[in-house]
């Protein structure tokens, strides 16, 4: 029962640093924000709101968040569109308590990039990333890939890769995760 349970922890840990990322390396490790970055990629950058609601977290954010796992939070889902192909998932957990502090806003973005917000207030403090290979049985890869070709002929990925990362002001804390699609390495 023991190596059972620790086979699941390992399964559901997030890595301190991305492993044999390969060319997504570059864009995993960056620290800025990815908002501009992919501004500065491609010639048309574009938020598509996929779904801002409240509902639970998951599973692997409970502890992360230090919410009861009963507690619902706001849940922002977007998709990142380069030159009009989604290139990246963006899965945003802000507690009740957040949105009536600093974050109050944030329920009302529409297609605003959250990391303008973010980014622009030097106040606000990021904990640093960490990084998991997604694989089809979690939820944030189902997510991601719905949005993804519906052409039965094209194979999903094995893997995704995502990272996440904590961003607070005044102690007021927002958990975003970013789930990379294989849209973004195909050069132009
Ligand atoms: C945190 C950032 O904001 C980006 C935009 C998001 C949104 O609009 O919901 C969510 C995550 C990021 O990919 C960033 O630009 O680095």
């Amino acid at each position: 029962m023991k190596i059972q349970r620790n086979l699941a922890s390992t399964r559901q840990r997030w890595l301190k640093k991305p492993i044999q990322a390969n060319r997504l390396q570059l864009w995993l490790i960056d620290n800025g924000s990815l908002t501009s970055r992919l501004q500065q990629h491609f010639s048309k950058f574009a938020v598509k709101p996929i779904s801002v609601k409240y509902a639970k977290l998951i599973q692997d954010e409970v502890a992360l968040l230090h919410q009861p796992n009963y507690q619902i939070a706001l849940i922002r889902e977007v998709l990142l569109m380069g030159d009009d192909q989604a290139v990246l998932f963006a899965h945003s957990v802000i507690p009740r308590a957040s949105l009536r502090g600093a974050w109050n806003r944030l329920g009302r973005l529409g297609n605003k990039p959250l990391g303008a917000t973010l980014f622009a207030n030097p106040k606000v403090k990021r904990t640093a990333l960490s990084y998991k290979k997604l694989t089809p049985n979690h939820v944030l890869y189902q997510h991601a890939t719905r949005h993804l070709t519906q052409n039965p002929d094209v194979r999903k990925p094995p893997y995704l890769w995502a990272r996440r990362s904590i961003f607070s002001l005044n102690c007021a804390n927002i958990m975003v995760t970013e789930v990379f699609l294989p849209d973004l390495l195909i050069e132009g």
